[in-house]
């Protein structure tokens, strides 16, 4: 037997190109693991048969050690949100869901503020960010311009298999060129090495750069909090965290209860107002899509 073991880093209807010692093979998919619940996903290892040259074949999955849906992927380590601080302004409304999303996955999440070059020390954007970097979490500016916090980039994700996630013109595609220049240029030689014919892959797909996997995932800029409860969100919301647990009631949604500890934080500003509002405006934006109201 002829095994060896690799990563997905697309998936098609009927195969998967896999990444073995640096090396992209298009490899099939053994009969019984097309029918398995759990498809492979992006992300997954797997182990290659190749006993035929011609035509590997992917034979397991190994054990992922956590998944995410919309965009489906495996075995993540880390989230890299992407917001520009300007052009477009920051904005928290919707940093704030994807903050909530990833925490409640429980996801290692680092911020990455983008255009640095464009914003004045008396920017109002500050006041917003300020209230981010007391979320204790790794903060990272970065000018795709001047190259500024690039290499201060490189190694968060040495190592690692990232999702980089922001809405559109936050400067992702940019974020990526300035960490490897030729990354556009062999993505390309990838997709056209396959000479399968046409194929539709999923978008989710993984580009290796330095010593760390990036995976691209557009789904997620239009994410509706699927799959969460109201609950969830109110646990999980962006500096609700350790305070929520002072709440009278395990089931507070912040609104009217009484002895809300998460109303009374706000009270005395030692949560952000801005972030207490942007809450309410989920939740309602939350209950009209699930007709809860
Ligand atoms: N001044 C400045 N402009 C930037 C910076 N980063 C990106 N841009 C510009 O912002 C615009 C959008 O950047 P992209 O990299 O295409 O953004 P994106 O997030 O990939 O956008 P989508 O592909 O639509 O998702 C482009 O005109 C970039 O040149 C930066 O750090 N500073
Ligand atoms: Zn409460």
């Amino acid at each position: 037997m002829n095994f060896k073991q690799g990563i997905v880093i697309g998936v098609a209807n009927n195969f998967v190109e896999v990444r073995i010692e640096n090396q992209i093979y298009s490899c099939l998919i053994k009969g019984n693991l097309k029918f398995q619940t759990a498809k492979i996903l992006v992300g997954d290892y797997v182990k290659v048969n190749f006993k035929d040259d011609k035509n590997p074949l992917v034979e397991s999955i190994l054990p992922r050690f956590n998944e995410l849906y919309r965009p489906s992927i495996a075995n993540v380590d880390q989230v890299l949100i992407v917001s520009s601080l300007v052009n477009p302004f920051l904005s928290s409304f919707l940093l704030n869901k994807l903050l909530t999303i990833f925490n409640y996955y429980h996801l290692k999440i680092i911020l990455i503020f983008t255009k640095i070059d464009l914003v004045t020390k008396d920017n109002e954007v500050w006041t917003k960010v300020k209230a981010y970097q007391n979320l204790n979490l790794p903060v990272i500016f970065i000018s795709n311009v001047k190259k500024n916090g690039i290499e201060d980039l490189k190694k968060v994700f040495t190592n690692k298999l990232s999702i980089l996630t922001g809405t559109s013109g936050v400067g992702k595609s940019s974020t990526l060129n300035s960490l490897d220049n030729n990354l556009k240029l062999w993505t390309q030689d990838i997709s056209t090495s396959l000479n399968r014919g046409k194929h539709t892959t999923t978008k989710t797909r993984l580009y290796f750069l330095h010593d760390g996997i990036i995976a691209d995932t557009p789904g997620f800029s239009v994410f509706q909090l699927q799959g969460l409860s109201s609950i969830d969100i109110a646990t999980n919301f962006p500096s609700f965290t350790n305070i929520w647990q002072n709440c009278k009631f395990r089931t507070c949604l912040h609104q009217q209860e009484p002895e809300c500890a998460i109303k009374k934080a706000v009270a005395n500003k030692i949560i952000s107002g801005f972030f207490y509002e942007d809450y309410c405006k989920i939740l309602i934006e939350f209950n009209k899509i699930n007709n809860l109201k």
